[in-house]
């Protein structure tokens, strides 16, 4: 997101617990480079706040959370271990994402684990993030670890049912990633859709 109503809207809809901003000059969604932190001020604290980032250096992620006081680095490009540790060791916390297929490999998240706050499983694509579209969740089941993570990639009004029922199978899967499935253009939730939705979870 980056337009304050927007903001503010989907920040008061039940069962949000943390809004998206995306800090990757190539995407659509991108926040630009003067936007101004005001833009947050109608944020409540209950709801964290989290940058995405795409092979920044640490010291921007770190630089860029502490200027809008976020809470949280979503790192969606091959950032190591170690920056995951500098970004913690600063403040923050630190969400690793991963582009799943049906060849991924689970083994390369131990190296991960100790160094993170939680996983964001999104499906593989052309691009860093944003694809739209979904990975076969069955693969899920060869996740072993304990380290919590959000299902993302190409959540949508159509699959977001079948999203919540995942997570009755998958104990370590704490939430939904909702991103290009829910706006009417990017960077601009549909609000609405997304009332819709957790209507129908509150439902179950
Ligand atoms: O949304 C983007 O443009 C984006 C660009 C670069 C990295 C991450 C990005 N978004 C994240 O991508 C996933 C999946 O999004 P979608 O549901 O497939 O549209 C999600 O975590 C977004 O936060």
């Amino acid at each position: 997101m980056r337009e304050a109503d927007n903001i503010k809207n989907v920040a008061n809809i039940q069962y949000i617990s943390y809004l998206g901003f995306i800090f990757y000059p190539k995407s659509s969604r991108y926040v630009g480079a003067d936007w101004p932190k005001e833009t947050l001020v109608s944020v409540p604290n209950a709801v964290q706040k989290v940058g995405v980032f795409v092979n920044e250096s640490t010291e921007n992620v770190i630089s860029i959370l502490q200027k809008y006081c976020l809470n949280i680095a979503q790192l969606h490009g091959e950032e190591t271990p170690a920056q995951c540790d500098q970004i913690r060791a600063a403040g923050f916390g630190v969400w690793k994402a991963f582009s799943l297929d049906n060849n991924f490999d689970f083994e390369q998240l131990a190296a991960y684990a100790p160094h993170v706050d939680c996983f964001v499983f999104d499906a593989k694509g052309a691009h860093y993030g944003g694809n739209g579209h979904t990975f076969d969740w069955q693969v899920l089941k060869k996740y072993k670890l304990n380290t919590p993570f959000l299902l993302s990639g190409g959540l949508n009004p159509d699959n977001f049912g079948q999203a919540v029922t995942q997570a009755a199978t998958l104990p370590q899967m704490v939430g939904l990633d909702l991103n290009s499935g829910f706006e009417h253009s990017p960077a601009l939730k549909n609000t609405e859709a997304l009332a819709a939705a957790f209507t129908t979870f509150s439902g179950q």
